[in-house]
């Protein structure tokens, strides 16, 4: 790896610190001063350099980074522990050279490193000046510093570039030690008890994140199909719109997740090839999403596309195709069928086509199912696309088509480690994904969604741009789940 550029940070200082703030008194923790954040900064830059690559929410991954730059260094929480917030821009060289990711990232600093905090939390030891022999690690890991952010968000603190906003309603405890999320994510959540849970956005934008604009819209609205939101934390990037970096909403404690609920099933298919009713709450699902994207159409702005239009849909479509086929070149012997398939969107009678605020990203693992129904989770839209694409109004059944691939995953998982090796399980498997989708897709209707059945050639090319982008999702994060899109990739091809 190249060496990183170490550019000086624009550092902020809190108003009040040299009065009264806890001014750090045992060493190595952050000084609050411009210089002693530079300092600590600079001396941070070379671990951050080896440990970002290995984070699941990097999204940079086999590109040699050229350049890192930090853009806002915070310190939240001065002494030892001390919590540091950091704004860094990662720049690649090469033909992949661009502006580069602006990346969050909250850095711990302690002379012992605490238990909760594993080998790959861990960044490295600092070196050299006053920070020398300290840990540095990612606070995520860290119940007391996640605390303290907790705390930030309960007042509504304000640093420097940093706000901290809480929504009108009952106050939060700003004393509730928090853990890392397990769960296989994009981005970063710390879990606060029962009563919290707190995204912590990875790359960050300039703007609201979607999952923000959307949470609120719903929540304004009256909605319980979303987590209620508590509070969020923003930063003013120059003279940009804010963007968002957490997101802190109610936890579902009580709630099982539709990945998992479905994974189940499909496990005790071979013994018994009706266990439970899954398509019962495949149907509850889909009234659910038509139930929010009622709402989303109310509160949110809407429009209708013309031929030309849907055109670009289609068209948009066909690059994100060649993209993928450069990234994955299996893809290749598809491309004719599958160009055809969005060429026939073109030519489908759909002007004046609806388009509204949707999910972006929804799939079996973003349904929490609770006593009360089930409840949507996650609104950012593909981590992978610009912010500004994911905010644009999309047809709803966007959102049905992804959900249909996800039953399609839940089925095919099990298969993907032994192709044909279980022809029985394999029809078993077919057969529940086609009753669920089937289910889905009658819930969907039977909650005032428009029917998928109504347009074939939309709801195909729908599927197969999904599909697309899961090929080279899997091909970059989970390489061996890539035969379950493919395969899909297949069947639909087959079928244009
Ligand atoms: N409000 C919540 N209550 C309970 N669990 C949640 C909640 N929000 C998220 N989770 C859990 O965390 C996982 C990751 O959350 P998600 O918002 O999808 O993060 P990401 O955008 O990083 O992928 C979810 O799949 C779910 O298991
Ligand atoms: O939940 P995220 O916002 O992180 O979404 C990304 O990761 C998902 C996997 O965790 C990925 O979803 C794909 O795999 C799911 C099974 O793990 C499956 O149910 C989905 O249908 C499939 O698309 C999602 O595409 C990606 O953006």
């Amino acid at each position: 790896m190249s060496e990183p550029s170490r550019s000086q940070a624009h550092v902020h200082r809190e108003p009040s610190d040299a009065a009264t703030g806890p001014v750090g008194t045992r060493a190595p923790g952050v000084r609050r001063t411009a210089a002693g954040v530079s300092e600590l900064v600079q001396a941070a830059l070379p671990l951050i350099a080896e440990w970002l690559p290995t984070q699941r929410w990097y999204a940079g991954k086999g590109r040699p980074i050229a350049a890192l730059t930090p853009v806002v260094g915070t310190p939240l929480q001065v002494g030892d522990p001390a919590l540091l917030h950091l704004l860094l821009r990662v720049e690649h060289g090469g033909a992949t050279a661009g502006p580069g990711d602006v990346y969050q990232l909250l850095l711990g600093i302690r002379s012992e490193q605490p238990a909760s905090v594993g080998p790959m939390a861990v960044l490295g030891r600092l070196t050299g000046g006053t920070y020398d022999g300290a840990t540095l690690y990612d606070a995520v890991h860290d119940p007391e510093l996640t605390g303290r952010l907790l705390e930030h968000l309960a007042t509504g603190d304000r640093f420097g570039s940093l706000s901290f906003r809480r929504t009108p309603g009952p106050g939060l405890p700003g004393n509730l030690p928090g853990r890392a999320c397990t769960a296989e994510q994009s981005n970063s959540s710390v879990i606060y008890d029962t009563e919290f849970i707190l995204k912590l956005f990875r790359r960050i934008s300039p703007g609201t994140n979607p999952d923000l604009e959307l949470s609120l819209a719903l929540s304004r609205a009256g909605s319980t199909r979303i987590p209620r939101v508590a509070a969020w934390f923003e930063c003013r990037l120059e003279r940009s719109e804010p963007a968002t970096l957490g997101l802190l909403q109610r936890y579902l404690a009580d709630a099982e997740d539709g990945w998992e609920l479905a994974l189940d099933q499909v496990a005790r298919l071979k013994g018994d090839p009706s266990p439970g009713n899954f398509a019962i709450e495949a149907h509850r699902l889909g009234r659910a999403t038509a139930e929010v994207h009622r709402v989303l159409a109310r509160s949110m702005p809407t429009a209708r596309l013309d031929r030309a239009r849907i055109a670009e849909l289609a068209g948009a479509m066909a690059d994100r195709l060649d993209s993928a086929v450069t990234a994955v070149p299996g893809l290749m012997r598809y491309r004719p069928a599958l160009r055809a398939a969005f060429q026939q969107l073109t030519e489908a009678h759909l002007d004046g086509l609806p388009v509204q605020r949707i999910h972006g990203d929804l799939h079996l693992g973003q349904a929490m199912r609770t006593p009360q129904g089930w409840v949507l989770l996650d609104f950012e839209g593909e981590p992978a696309k610009p912010l500004a694409e994911r905010r644009l109004p999309q047809p709803a059944l966007r959102d049905v088509a992804a959900m249909l691939r996800s039953f399609d995953y839940a089925a095919a998982h099990l298969l993907a480690g032994a192709p044909g090796q279980d022809p029985e399980l394999a029809l078993l498997a077919s057969a529940w994904a086609a009753r669920n989708r089937a289910a889905y897709c009658a819930g969907y209707t039977a909650g005032g969604g428009v029917d998928p059945a109504g347009t074939p050639e939309l709801m195909r090319a729908l599927e197969i741009d999904k599909a697309v982008y899961e090929v080279v999702y899997e091909a970059r994060h989970r390489p061996s789940w890539l035969p379950i899109p493919l395969a899909a990739i297949n069947r639909l091809a087959d079928t244009v």
